[in-house]
């Protein structure tokens, strides 16, 4: 079977402004696939474009094979769309408010499951705005799961949540990619996302950057090594070019040589440190995060350009990850049902 959501070539235009640019990508069923991207990059307008409220300029986008702009209301059964803030009238409860989105669906999950599962047993009759911004988020995404979807729409699940409710939400992310679920979400917590994803699609400025599981993009965007130290200075040049690699100074006598740091790998370097009469200590394996990936290819200037990464570089480079501008939530409170 097909993707379960798929986009070819979105284009999105506003007047002049170019938000989305030719982007393709898909998410298959139990897949679970990250958007990320600083602010303005265009997740917002390609989530929207998913969701049905706003038609491509150019391209296509399809949800479990059907055109979501024309066919919103029955994809709507289907499909679960946690926004930022979940356009909840501030007096109602949690109770009132799942039972509430439960009725539009035929077979709604059991309110008592998902409430348990996401902590919110005890503050089922409290209102929500009453509610922490923790208690919020996982409200907002107990609604989108009531309807049981086969697709489901994260923006930011986990932003604001204590560590518990992180790997409460972790947890079920996990069971539902287990059951087939397809997941699209966006986030700005690398180290979280990194943990729940199975590909990531980095964006800036509506144009794709890197798109790949998170060890893929290690692998394409470098960054893989190993250090050691040493009691006197290496040539760096004449080892890297006995090992085939390149190899720099990380700090005063320690070294860094790039490569995937396989078994094999590792014998090698080994091998050829022994036969230079280099003695090498404090070997150790590094891998960049997917935050240094980020912000390795965010901080370079143009889209398109190729970006190299280091481990030192890269987390020195780009500017922060602030948390995105929050759009008006209530003109699109009815996505949950
Ligand atoms: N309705 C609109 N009219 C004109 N320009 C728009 C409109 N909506 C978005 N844009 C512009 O399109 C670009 C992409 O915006 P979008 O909201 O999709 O980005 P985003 O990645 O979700 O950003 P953020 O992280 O800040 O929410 C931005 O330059 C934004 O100013």
């Amino acid at each position: 079977m097909n993707d379960a959501i798929e986009v070819k070539g979105l284009t999105i235009s506003y007047g002049t402004t170019l938000a989305v640019d030719q982007l393709t990508f898909g998410v298959g069923f139990g897949e679970v696939v990250g958007v990320l991207g600083p602010n303005g990059a265009g997740k917002t307008s390609t989530l929207e474009t998913i969701e049905g409220y706003r038609r491509p300029t150019q391209g296509s986008v399809r949800v479990l094979g059907l055109d979501p702009a024309a066919k919103q209301a029955q994809l709507s059964r289907e499909m679960g769309v946690m926004l930022q803030e979940g356009g909840i009238p501030a007096r109602m409860t949690v109770k009132a408010a799942l039972s509430l989105y439960s009725r539009f669906y035929d077979h709604p999950r059991s309110i008592s499951e998902l409430t348990e599962r996401l902590n919110l047993s005890s503050v089922l009759s409290t209102p929500y705005r009453r509610l922490s911004g923790g208690e919020k988020q996982r409200l907002s995404l107990a609604l989108a799961l009531i309807g049981a979807p086969r697709v489901l729409l994260l923006d930011e699940p986990t932003a604001g949540v204590d560590p518990e409710g992180k790997a409460a939400i972790r947890e079920l992310i996990t069971d539902l990619r287990a059951a087939s679920v397809a997941i699209l979400m966006t986030g700005h917590e690398l180290e979280e996302i990194d943990r729940i994803v199975d590909q990531v699609l980095i964006i800036d400025r509506g144009t794709e950057r890197a798109h790949g599981s998170p060890s893929e993009l290690r692998q394409a965007y470098g960054g893989e090594g190993v250090e050691f130290t040493t009691l006197s200075d290496v040539d760096c040049g004449a080892l890297g070019s006995r090992l085939g690699t390149s190899v720099h100074s990380v700090r005063a006598n320690r070294y860094r040589v790039e490569g995937e740091p396989t078994t094999e790998f590792l014998g090698h370097l080994l091998q050829i440190l022994g036969e230079l009469g280099i003695k090498a200590q404090d070997v150790a394996t590094v891998s960049p995060s997917l935050e240094e990936i980020y912000l390795s290819l965010i901080g370079s200037s143009e889209p398109g350009q190729p970006a190299g990464i280091g481990v030192e570089g890269a987390s020195t480079q780009g500017p922060p990850i602030t948390p995105e501008d929050q759009s008006d939530p209530t003109s699109k409170e009815d996505a949950h049902g």
